[in-house]
């Protein structure tokens, strides 16, 4: 059994590298409920008002994706619940939500987190990370085209994106749930270059491999034009 979280800002290519590596291994993927998700807009709309609600709405729906990823064979996440905390702090950071919001947060955090000990198993096997500048992070925002996420919708943007970016940082260094590798999302373009997505799927591999946590049964598949 294999589990592998990938992690990563804001158009980064979670759920794009998902499915690629999902297609690959032979494994499920779990992708983050966005378009499905009726808070997301609200909070672009409102942020003050509704960053709680946002992210007891992603908590709620992390926490499900985890605990089926942790019972299951062999999964790929899009984003990991370790993420969570980073998104709610910054927000709190920033004056979106009051005291009480924070101390509810973090208890049903905490609450949560406990529950995951008590598994068979707790953590991932692998954490991905996809590392890219603000001007990636951009490009592919623009790209995906979702109305409320473009800085032509609201001009605090910039700035929100560009904290997110000093937020994962340090976030990344200091995650230690499992083991873990960076992706450079700026210059490998796993999406349209065949080349830049073989090398991405081999170092995901190779370190897979290094941990003996490769599936048992994997053959590498001969035509990666088909896993995207
Ligand atoms: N390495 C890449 N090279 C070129 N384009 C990419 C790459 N990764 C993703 N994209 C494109 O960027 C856009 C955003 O990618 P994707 O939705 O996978 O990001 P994400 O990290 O899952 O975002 P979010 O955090 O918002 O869910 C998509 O249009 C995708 O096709
Ligand atoms: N506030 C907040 N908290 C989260 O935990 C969180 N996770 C994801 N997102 C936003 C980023 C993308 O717009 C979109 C898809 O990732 O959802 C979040 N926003």
């Amino acid at each position: 059994m294999t589990v592998i979280v990938l992690s990563g800002p804001i158009g980064a290519g979670k759920s794009s590298l998902t499915s690629i590596l999902s297609k690959y291994l032979g494994t499920k993927p779990f992708y983050e409920s966005v378009d499905d998700n009726p808070v997301l807009p609200l909070f672009y709309a409102d942020p003050k008002k509704y960053a709680f609600l946002l992210q007891v709405y992603f908590l709620n729906t992390r926490f499900h994706s985890i605990k089926d990823a942790l019972t299951e064979d062999n999964n790929v996440l899009d984003r990991s619940i370790y993420e969570d905390a980073l998104f709610f702090q910054m927000n709190a950071d920033i004056g979106r939500a009051t005291s009480e919001e924070v101390d509810t947060y973090y208890e049903l955090l905490h609450n949560m987190m406990n529950e995951l000990e008590r598994m068979p198993k707790k953590n991932p096997d692998l954490l991905v990370h996809i590392n890219v500048s603000y001007d990636t992070m951009i490009k592919r925002i623009k790209k995906r085209g979702r109305p409320y996420e473009q800085l032509s919708y609201d001009s605090t943007l910039e700035d929100y994106y560009k904290r997110l970016l000093r937020y994962y940082k340090p976030w990344y260094e200091s995650y230690d749930y499992s083991p873990k590798m960076e992706i450079d999302g700026d210059k490998l373009d796993f999406m349209a270059n065949p080349a830049d997505k073989q090398i991405v799927l081999d170092q995901i591999t190779d370190k897979l491999k290094e941990m003996g946590k490769l599936p048992e049964d994997w053959e590498k598949p001969t035509d990666i034009q088909s896993e995207a």
